[in-house]
């Protein structure tokens, strides 16, 4: 048995510490392999898209994004994919007792960056829908090595003015949280394999 509330903890105390938190084995083995599953079958049945950018994702843009994603729905989820639903409602749950947030709901797609595709360095707050609070990306690679590339880089204001930027590498079951209008951040191509995911936002009211 995972301690779940030790790794809600964890988030946290990173996003106060550092402005981001990064937990490993949020998700066991088993539920990596099958959500990674669940996301080729659901790609194999076209029900991918190429993101967009902006609010409404109306506009698709290579040359900031090039991933294809799929938005989870309640309704229409597996029994997995219900399971990842219940652990992000229990960790807004979490987040709402101990830094009264209001968090209300969360929106949750899967994310595929086909090789050699990216995105760029940008916020996730949108202006014109200031309700993203916190957001997560949850990974679904199999063994992902240091050579495969596609890390997520963080760039963190220093109290110097200066920037300092680190590498997060998409390693399956490792989730990673920070303040949607915070935390700039960008995601660097995967060099020879797709890079998976499930990523989103827990919003306000
Ligand atoms: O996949 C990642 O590591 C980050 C994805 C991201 O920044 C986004 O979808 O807004
Ligand atoms: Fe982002």
């Amino acid at each position: 048995m995972r301690d779940t509330e030790a790794l809600f903890e964890s988030l946290i105390d990173g996003i106060l510490e550092k402005g981001y938190g990064v937990a490993d084995a949020f998700l066991l083995p088993d539920e990596v392999t099958a959500l990674r599953t669940r996301l080729w079958e659901r790609q194999a049945a076209g029900q991918f898209r190429e993101a967009g950018i902006g609010n409404g994702q109306a506009a698709v843009e290579k040359a900031i994004r090039g991933d294809e994603i799929l938005w989870l729905d309640t309704t229409t989820a597996t029994p997995e994919e219900a399971t990842f639903l219940n652990q992000i409602d229990q960790f807004i749950g979490y987040v709402n007792r101990t830094c009264y947030l209001g968090l209300r709901d969360s929106e949750l797609h899967y994310a595929r960056y086909p090789v050699g595709t990216f995105y760029k360095r940008h916020l996730d707050r949108f202006r014109a829908d200031s309700r993203r609070r916190l957001s997560i990306i949850c990974y679904l690679n199999d063994n992902w090595q240091p050579t495969d590339g596609g890390q997520l880089a963080v760039y963190l204001p220093q109290p110097d003015g200066s920037e300092h930027t680190t590498l997060i590498a998409p390693v399956g079951g490792r989730l990673v949280c920070f303040d949607s209008g915070l935390l700039e951040h960008e995601v660097l191509p995967p060099a020879n394999r797709d890079r998976l995911s499930i990523t989103g936002w827990l919003r306000t009211a």
